[in-house]
């Protein structure tokens, strides 16, 4: 029996998006290789944890409690990533993983934001600044990497290009802020369906576009013009998330039409993310798309954030921060604009 004991430790960690999402073919281990750039959203996720000591409860990990957005639909056992990451851990430095994780959600659940990435992300720091763990930063992103693809991503930040299944990074220069506007629709996808749905289009005869080459995208990063960035967005997964939710397509017109220089599907979707020509254009932006009733709720949020960072040892904060309401073309890989 265990009890948790002892200020907790409390990280905070964002959501990440896919300006350029390259899928190349299915692998035979069933992951796909992929080129990607990866940019840090200041929407985050808050990821305490706390020891537990013999007493109460059985021993090993414990969620609880989770709040915030889409709490109801995290899972509070094993196969919450948080709660994989603190075993991975446990298991690289031969310690019993007695820990009690809580988490407060802002990320939404299942749209292609890496919320449970963050999560096991955020599990990871805390965890090892808790045990007081004096792991070089390549053993932890190891470890990240042993939790799924885009963990080492959460714990990275800013804007970092990724190859592998997406776990090996290199910065990226980015000169600038960016402000986006991001659509979350009211359900979410799958990323192995979407990853396998991806794979039944190409075997078509009329397979989707595929998105160009990074490089283009890597000199609009490092010039911070976002209406350079705008025209080079794409996601050769934005097709599957289409061909599986078609409403996507009026969610990409509609942030078009109302004034984002250009959207995209991030990631395994469904979240559409909206690039805009500065933070009063995204608040624009964000007031009429959450109007046009395409999606379940609007946010604005800006990037390149930093990765998992541990906060100043405060109680976590009563966000998540409010989001603005809504009363409620070719999806090929490239940008709507
Ligand atoms: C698509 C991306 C783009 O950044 O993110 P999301 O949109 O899901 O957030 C990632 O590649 C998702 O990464 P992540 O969600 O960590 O995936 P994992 O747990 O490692 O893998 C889940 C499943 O997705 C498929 N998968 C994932 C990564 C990859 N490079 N190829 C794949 O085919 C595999 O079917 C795998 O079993
Ligand atoms: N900490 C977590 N937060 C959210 N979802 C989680 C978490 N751990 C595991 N999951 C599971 O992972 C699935 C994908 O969630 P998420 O990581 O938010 O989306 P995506 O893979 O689209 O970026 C969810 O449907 C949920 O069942």
């Amino acid at each position: 029996m265990l009890s948790a004991v002892g200020p907790p430790v409390t990280v905070r960690v964002p959501a990440k998006i896919n300006l350029h999402l390259a899928v190349g073919d299915l692998r035979p281990d069933g992951y796909h290789d992929l080129v990607t750039v990866f940019q840090a959203l200041s929407i985050t996720d808050e990821v305490s944890v706390t020891a537990a000591v013999p007493g109460v409860v059985e021993p090993g990990v414990a969620i609880s409690p989770i709040d915030g957005v889409d709490a109801s639909e995290v899972p509070a056992d094993t196969t919450n990533l948080a709660w994989r990451a603190v075993e991975a851990l446990a298991r690289r430095v031969d310690r019993a993983p007695d820990i009690r994780i809580g988490l407060r959600k802002a990320i939404p659940v299942a749209g292609g934001m890496a919320g449970g990435s963050a999560d096991a992300a955020g599990a990871l720091l805390a965890t090892s600044s808790l045990w007081r763990l004096d792991l070089a930063r390549d053993d932890l992103m190891d470890v990240a990497a042993e939790v799924g693809s885009d963990v080492a991503f959460a714990l990275h930040g800013g804007t970092a290009l990724g190859t592998g299944r997406g776990e090996r990074l290199v910065p990226v220069l980015s000169r600038h802020t960016f402000h986006w506007v991001v659509a979350v629709a009211d359900h979410g996808l799958s990323t192995p369906t979407v990853f396998a749905e991806l794979d039944r289009l190409r075997d078509r005869p009329e397979a989707p576009r595929r998105v160009g080459d990074v490089e283009p995208v890597l000199e609009a990063l490092a010039s911070g013009e976002a209406r350079s960035l705008a025209l080079l967005l794409g996601n050769d997964l934005q097709a599957a998330a289409v061909s599986l939710d078609p409403g996507l397509r009026r969610t990409l017109r509609a942030g078009v039409d109302a004034g984002a220089l250009a959207g995209v599907v991030s990631g395994s979707g469904p979240t559409c993310v909206f690039l805009c020509a500065g933070q009063d254009a995204a608040v624009r932006v964000a007031a009429e798309l959450a109007g046009a009733g395409v999606c379940r709720t609007v946010r604005v949020a800006h990037g390149p954030v930093p990765g998992a960072r541990l906060t100043d040892g405060g109680p976590p904060s009563s966000r998540p921060p409010s989001p603005i309401d809504p009363s409620p073309v070719d999806p090929g890989p490239g940008a709507y604009a």
